[in-house]
Parts: C-alpha cells; sequence; structure tokens
C-alpha cells in the first residue's frame, strides 16, 4: 500500500511539474478554465500553501517595496544554497551582491520550520515593442510552506524577512548627495526634482577639530535621534530634528555636516532656495526627500531676505497704496518677482515644522550661517532648531586633531608656544589646516609647524595693530565730542 501511495504522489508530484512547465504553451483561451480545474485538484491533495509577492503592485508604476525587501533577505541566504545567482555591483564598484536569478529555488528555516522561495517571472502578454527593455515582464517571489505553519509563516515570518531585508537594504545603499534642480526642468520625460550623485565626503567626526566634549555630546545627541523613533512617537511629536550650525568662514560648518551624514549613514540633500519660485515648489520638494536624510540649507543668510522679511511687509503695506498708482515702480516690482524667489520665511518655517514637515520622518534639517544674529528669531527659536552649535575659532586641543590627521604627530617641540599663540590669536581651522599641510616632499613636519607659528605671530601682529588704531579713533572721536 505504502508503494503505491509514494507512486501516486510521485506521478502528481511529476504531472504537476509538467503542467506549471507547459501551461504557457496552452492556447491564451482555455488556459485560465484549465488551470483553475487542475488547481481543484491538486488544492485537494496538496498540503502546501503559497504567496507570491509581484514586482509591482496595482500602481503599475510603483515598485512593491516588500519584493525588494525580500530580494535582499534572499541575497544571504541564496548565495550558499542556489546555483544561478545574479551579481548587482554596489558602493562604487567596491563590493558585488548577489540574489537568486528567475527560477531557482532557495529554502529556509525559521523557528524549525522548513519554507521554500523561489522566483520567478510572468512574460509580457502583449507583443507590444517597447522603449524599456524588460519593462513588461512581471517578477514576482514565491513563498511555499506547509498549511499547518500558516499561522506563524504569516503572522511572524514575513514580517522578520521583510525586517531583515530592509536592513540589509540599508547596510548596501550607496549614499547619495542631492541637490533640487530649478523647477522649469521639472517637467518632460524622467524629470525629476532632485538631482542626484554619490555621496563620497571623506570628514568624519575622527578627522574634525573640535573640542572633544562637544565632539561627544553632538555624536551622542544624533544617534539619541536616529535610534528615537517610538520616543517621538510617544511624545507626539514628527520624528526630526534640527541643528543650527554658525559661526565664522572656514570653521568647518560644512566639514561637520558630512561627519554626520557619515555617522548616521544618511543621504544628503541640499536645498538651494534662491532656484525655488515659491512656497508650494518647496513643500514639494520636501514631500520628496527620503527618509534618513540630512536636509540642508547653507549660508541661509544669504539665500533669501528671510531677515527682514516681516519687517519689510509692514513697511510695504504703509505705502503699498502709492507704489500702486505709480506706472513704472509697479512694473519693476513684477519684474523682480519673477525673477527672484517668492519663498517667505513663513513658507520655510511651514516646511520645518507644520503640519508636512512629518511626511515620511527620520530626518535632520541644518541651516549653517556666518551671522546668526541677521537671523530671524521665529526661524531658530527651540523646536525648529532644537539644537544651536557655534563652531569658533581653532584652540589647542583643535589643532591637536588637525597635526595627527595632517602631519601623523601627538606631540612636538614647538607645541608649546603654538599653545600659547592660541590662547591670544584667533585663526580659523580651515587657516591651521592650510599651514599644517605639506606643499611638497621635501616639507617636514618641522618646517609645517614653523608655518604654523610664523602665520599665528602674524595674525597675531596684525590684530595687535588693529586695535591700537581702535583705540587711537575712540580716543580722537572723544575729543571731537569734548570739543
Ligand atoms: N573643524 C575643522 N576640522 C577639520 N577641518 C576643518 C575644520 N574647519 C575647517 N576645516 C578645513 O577647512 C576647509 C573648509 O571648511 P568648511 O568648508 O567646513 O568650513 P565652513 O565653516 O563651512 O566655511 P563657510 O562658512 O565658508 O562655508 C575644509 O576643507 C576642512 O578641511
Ligand atoms: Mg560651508
Amino acid at each position: 500500500m505504502w508503494t503505491e501511495l509514494s507512486a501516486t504522489i510521485s506521478s502528481l508530484a511529476v504531472a504537476f511539474f509538467m503542467f506549471e512547465k507547459y501551461l504557457n504553451y496552452f492556447p491564451y483561451t482555455i488556459r485560465g478554465y484549465v488551470e483553475r480545474n487542475f488547481r481543484k485538484v491538486v488544492n485537494f491533495v496538496n498540503p502546501y500553501v503559497e504567496i507570491s509577492f509581484p514586482e509591482f503592485t496595482s500602481e503599475r508604476l510603483k515598485r512593491s517595496d516588500a519584493f525588494f525587501a525580500i530580494q535582499n533577505y534572499l541575497s544571504t541566504s541564496s548565495t550558499e544554497n542556489a546555483r544561478r545567482l545574479k551579481a548587482d555591483v554596489v558602493k562604487d564598484s567596491q563590493s558585488v551582491v548577489l540574489s537568486m536569478e528567475d527560477y531557482e529555488e532557495v529554502t529556509d528555516v525559521f523557528n524549525g520550520v522548513k519554507v521554500w522561495w523561489a522566483s520567478g517571472k510572468i512574460p509580457p502578454q502583449s507583443q507590444s515593442i517597447s522603449w524599456f527593455p524588460g519593462s513588461e515582464e512581471k517578477r514576482y517571489y514565491k513563498l511555499t510552506f506547509h498549511k499547518r505553519y500558516r499561522e506563524i509563516i504569516t503572522k511572524s515570518y514575513v514580517e522578520h524577512v521583510l525586517k531583515k531585508g530592509k536592513e540589509i537594504e540599508v547596510k548596501n545603499r550607496q549614499r547619495m548627495l542631492y541637490t533640487n534642480n530649478p523647477s522649469k526642468d521639472w517637467h518632460g520625460w524622467k524629470a525629476t526634482k532632485w538631482g542626484n550623485i554619490v555621496f563620497e565626503h571623506p570628514s568624519t567626526f575622527d578627522t574634525l577639530a573640535l573640542d572633544t566634549a562637544k565632539k561627544e555630546e553632538i555624536k551622542k545627541d544624533l544617534i539619541k535621534f536616529s535610534k528615537g523613533k517610538d520616543y517621538y512617537t510617544k511624545i507626539g511629536k514628527a520624528w526630526k530634528r534640527g541643528y543650527l550650525l554658525y559661526g565664522p568662514p572656514g570653521t568647518g560648518k560644512s566639514s561637520m555636516i558630512a561627519a554626520m551624514a557619515n555617522l548616521l549613514d544618511y543621504d544628503v540633500y541640499d536645498l538651494e532656495l534662491t532656484t525655488i519660485k515659491d512656497n508650494s515648489e518647496l513643500r514639494k520638494l520636501l514631500i520628496e526627500t527620503k527618509g534618513k536624510s540630512i536636509i540642508v540649507i547653507e549660508d541661509i543668510d544669504c539665500s533669501l531676505d528671510l531677515t527682514g522679511q516681516r519687517k519689510k511687509r509692514k513697511e510695504k503695506d504703509d505705502d503699498e497704496a502709492d507704489k500702486e498708482k505709480d506706472p513704472i515702480s509697479k512694473k519693476k516690482k513684477e519684474a523682480e518677482e519673477e525673477s527672484g524667489s517668492k519663498v517667505t520665511l513663513s513658507g520655510l518655517l511651514n516646511v520645518i515644522d507644520g503640519i508636512w514637515s512629518a511626511c515620511g520622518g527620520e530626518r535632520i534639517i541644518i541651516f549653517t550661517t556666518n551671522y546668526v544674529d541677521k537671523l530671524d528669531p521665529a526661524l531658530i527659536r527651540r523646536g525648529r532648531m532644537d539644537k544651536h552649535i557655534v563652531m569658533s575659532y581653532c584652540c589647542f586641543e583643535a589643532f591637536k586633531v588637525l597635526a595627527r590627521n595632517y602631519l601623523d604627530i601627538e606631540s612636538h617641540e614647538l607645541f608649546g608656544k603654538i599653545e600659547e599663540l592660541f590662547v591670544e590669536t584667533k585663526m580659523s581651522p580651515a587657516d591651521v589646516a592650510d599651514n599644517l599641510m605639506p606643499k611638497s616632499d621635501e616639507q617636514d613636519e618641522e618646517t609645517c609647524l614653523k608655518r604654523l607659528v610664523e602665520a599665528l605671530e602674524a595674525s597675531k601682529e596684525e590684530a595687535r595693530k588693529k586695535s591700537e588704531e581702535e583705540a587711537v579713533l575712540k580716543t580722537k572721536d572723544g575729543v571731537v565730542t569734548e570739543g
């Protein structure tokens, strides 16, 4: 009896295999009918359940996130099992990610339950000629398991696969630096609002010359934020954080942004406000940004006249009536409006923490400026710009980081003199770095350090002269007023 039963099962398996394989050769009109009835018979004896995950969801153009998560998940297990693999080169040709070829099958075990994954594709139904090769093919993954484990597989296993797949995607993804395209280029074939290139800035917190305690504080703040999804939900706040970086030129504001992106593995969106026409365009741009990203507006004080906008508007209202009457000033006003950006302070505030800002989550917004006093207080209040970081002139501790990075030295006899000079002189880390950098093979550390000492002394002398001149001017002023 057993022999007979096993023979029946194997013939059924063979029949099923043949059926699946040759189904496509049936005439299209009767294919559905044959398949339906055959499946009825098979389902009666087949104890296995199948779930398929198609590449495209119902909206034809949107690729399914689940499909990619599964692809990534299977890339780890399939490399050991599958015989035919596909290779994808990621991270600037540095590593290869392998995934299953079409019609391959691999097994996986979850909590002692065995499942089968197979990949396949449905060939195009129509014989149309397409500009995009392969665009009509519909690929899918098929998960097969015993119906006894339906509960555990549909509830826990699928969730586990999607989660792990997303984690792998984050690890493998190439980070991007985006910048907004002018809105006149937003239309047409394949037009996108953001242009992108691979983000490869080498700056890290280790190479950043900054007070150690401050560096650690910023790092902790960033890591706490990146892990804070549940916390932000609990307190009812959008998962985003604003940083304001301010300080004189060359003090490392841009380098700090790159270091932050490298620490958290985030993409960077460099937002150029001057090319955005109005508030609604600004909002559209923001909606198109992805999570795990840093949105940067550099030199916010120069980007737009956001500083005095509120005040100006008030003044404007007063003499609006007079100007409207004058045709020349009306024309001028129109021309100004056409050429310039109409992004307003309130538009920007809305984007940072209005109702729209919550779309997506896990975003850091950074403003940089050289003149913090010029900014409207509303723009930088806590809650909008949660953390204000001042980047100041180089101190001795910051110098030691630069000396280690640029010259590979921890100490030198000139360090004592340099420490003294730093107390009295203001020099940006960019200038210090420039002096420390050997300009030819002949220049050793001694030469570079001496050059720095000379530069510091020159700067000290200059500062002394300047303060003397100011003192003279002040006394003169005093004499004049008294006189
Ligand atoms: N704190 C720093 N640590 C390490 N390198 C620095 C630091 N500050 C400046 N540099 C060096 O100086 C160069 C200029 O720095 P960066 O562009 O970050 O300055 P910035 O503050 O953004 O200046 P700006 O206000 O003009 O935009 C960088 O290439 C970097 O090598
Ligand atoms: Mg900069």
